[in-house]
């Protein structure tokens, strides 16, 4: 009886320590956001392999009165693996980058800090506050309830957001080069490719000057890619994809299908097929997007992609299993499809008519 007792209890404070770490769990969101305001990772960058805990406050335009948040920030955010913390014998401590804060270097050709600033945006991260309120009620998208406007309407019609949001997309879209480096294979045969909601062209541009002899085109909504300019084998064009895309041997949708719902994407997807058949079974659509494989993901890869998912609830959009996204393929008509997981949390999809 007293054992049973005492299990409970420590059951209890067990669940107690999880809910303290659900509830703190943005802390990890905003650190990593004050992290990147600093400037911390590229000033380890510039100081070489490690810095000590003087050098970077010497750095940090920190006043003497704050500066003891400094260690305090570095040991939560080094617990989280954004950086790695070394003590020396006479008890001083060094930080250095590791693999997750190397991409948040301003100079590195893979950099994701606007994908940070893009995300933790004080606006943006708001609207998910409107959860609980949006679910009960009528209104079809959690960002109408919380900001009175689509997501799509308030990039159109804010130049802060907008720009916010292509520079995210564009920084995030520069870690394709690390794929295609090794998948040329996916190009063979393919004279032509037309990245649909191609933003402002960064994925192309990679296409474009490796495959010299392909010709890319970028079609997204008017007011994105007005005023961009091409090059010999890439072209910007405006228009709707919910009414009709440029011909190609191939089209392109690279985050995409996670911002719709199914309904919408088998419209997207009729079109996309519709743009390809030109080149009959040779043309392809190449999606990359998330996978959801509920019994091979670890805990981590878990944890982004069912994130995602939620997060996407805000524009009605959400990460599918492999099931869901065979299912829109089929009803789409498309009749085979194979997937490569070959871009972290996201895969490659080829989908043939
Ligand atoms: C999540 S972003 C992805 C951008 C880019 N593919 C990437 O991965 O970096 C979605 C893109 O779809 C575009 N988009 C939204 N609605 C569209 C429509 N109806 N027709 C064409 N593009 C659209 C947006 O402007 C945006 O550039
Ligand atoms: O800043 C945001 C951006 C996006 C977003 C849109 C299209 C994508 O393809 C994507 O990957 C992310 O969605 C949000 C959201 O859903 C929220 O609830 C709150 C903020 C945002």
């Amino acid at each position: 009886m007293g054992s049973r007792y005492v299990q409970k209890a420590n059951d209890l404070f067990e669940g107690q320590t999880l809910l303290y770490a659900q509830i703190f769990g943005y802390l990890k969101t905003v650190c990593l956001k004050w992290a990147v305001q600093l400037g911390i990772p590229d000033i380890i960058k510039n100081h070489g392999e490690s810095i000590t805990l003087p050098e970077l406050l010497s750095k940090l335009k920190v006043p003497p009165s704050k500066t003891s948040c400094v260690p305090r920030l570095m040991r939560f955010l080094a617990h989280n693996r954004i950086f790695d913390i070394h003590v020396n014998q006479k008890g001083h401590l060094s930080y250095s980058l590791t693999p997750a804060s190397e991409l948040l270097v301003s100079s590195s050709d893979h950099c994701l800090s606007p994908v940070v600033t893009m995300f933790t945006n004080q606006v943006l991260m708001g609207v998910n506050h409107h959860l609980g309120e949006w679910v009960c009620g009528e209104v079809p998208t959690l960002f109408e309830v919380a900001l009175g406007t689509s997501f799509w309407e308030l990039v159109k019609d804010k130049p802060s957001y907008m720009n916010l949001f292509n520079e995210g997309m564009a920084s995030d879209s520069k870690m394709v080069d690390l794929a295609l480096k090794n998948y040329s294979s996916i190009f063979e045969g393919i004279d032509s490719i037309v990245d649909v909601g191609g933003g402002t062209g960064t994925t192309a541009k990679i296409m474009s000057a490796k495959f010299s002899n392909l010709k890319c085109i970028v079609f997204d909504l008017p007011h994105v890619v007005a005023n961009l300019l091409g090059s010999d084998n890439l072209s910007y064009v405006g228009g709707d994809m919910f009414i009709s895309i440029p011909k190609a041997d191939a089209v392109l949708l690279k985050w995409i299908l996670h911002d719709w719902t199914d309904e919408k994407c088998i419209e997207i997807l009729e079109k996309c097929k519709y743009s390809v058949s030109s080149k009959e079974s040779k043309g392809k659509v190449i999606i990359i997007d998330t996978v959801i494989i509920e019994k091979e993901d670890d805990q981590y890869m878990a944890d982004t992609k069912l994130s995602m998912d939620i997060f996407m609830l805000g524009l009605k959009g959400k990460e599918r299993t492999e099931k869901e996204w065979k299912q829109l393929f089929i009803e789409a008509g498309f009749k085979h499809y194979k997937i490569f997981p070959i871009f972290g949390f996201r895969s490659l999809i080829e989908v043939y008519p």
